[in-house]
């Protein structure tokens, strides 16, 4: 098949990652631990692990974010990462085309504002500086832990971070990475054998030792 593009990955074995905003729709201990039980779901896989940080600038930024171009920006905290972002032109992940860019920041600090509840849940960047890896989570979605109504947090935020290991989209319906939104129970939710496929192309298995 073709020469593999350039495809974007983290070069050091430790990425760091800090939670920046919460939802109003999940306490904030229950965030914490999804996200971390999303990012293992990828790092037991690869020779990569994470590390969670509370102050400074780390590889990924994680947050909750809503509106629309008319709606104030409700965390200047994105704001710096659309800067530093900007500073490097990176292109979004899997943004439709008919994203143009906007001439002013949008509601959350990066070209690419949120539709309101149901539509694009998230979206994240693919590995590099500044935005690079960020995740961001639209907060007019009715986020849920997998035992309520609403959208499955786990399975959303593990889509994500795949994209910011710099994963793409799979035609698969049973993949983590497939373009929409599967109702999956959080119980027995797992990486498909392709998703586990294509993180190690990427990365390399994590050795047994
Ligand atoms: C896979 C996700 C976790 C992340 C992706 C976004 S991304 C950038 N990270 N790949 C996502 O949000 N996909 C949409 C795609 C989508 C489905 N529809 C849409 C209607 C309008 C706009 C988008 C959509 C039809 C109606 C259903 C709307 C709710 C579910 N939405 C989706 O599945
Ligand atoms: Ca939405
Ligand atoms: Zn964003
Ligand atoms: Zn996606």
């Amino acid at each position: 098949d073709l020469p593999s593009r350039n495809r974007p990955k983290w070069i050091s074995k430790v990425v760091t990652y800090r939670i920046i905003s919460y939802t109003r729709d999940l306490p904030r201990v229950t965030v914490d631990h999804l996200v971390a039980k999303a990012l293992n779901m990828w790092s037991k896989e690869i020779p990569l692990s994470f590390r969670r940080v509370v102050l400074g600038i780390p590889d990924i930024v994680i947050g909750f974010a809503r509106g629309g171009p008319n709606v104030t920006p409700t965390c200047q905290a994105f704001s710096l990462g659309w800067l530093s972002g900007l500073s490097r032109g990176f292109l979004k992940q899997n943004v439709p085309e008919t994203h143009k860019h906007a001439h002013r920041p949008a509601a959350h600090g990066d070209f690419y504002p949120f539709d309101g509840p149901g539509g694009t849940l998230a979206h994240a960047y693919e590995p590099g500086p500044g935005l690079g890896g960020d995740a961001h989570f639209d907060e007019d979605e009715r986020w849920a832990d997998g035992r309520g109504l609403g959208i499955n947090f786990l399975a959303v935020a593990t889509h994500e971070l795949g994209h910011s290991l710099g994963l793409r989209h799979s035609s698969d319906p049973d993949s983590v990475m497939y373009p929409t939104y599967g109702a999956r129970d959080s119980e027995n939710f797992k990486l498909s054998p392709g998703d586990i496929r294509e993180i190690q192309e990427l990365y390399g298995k994590r050795s047994k030792s």
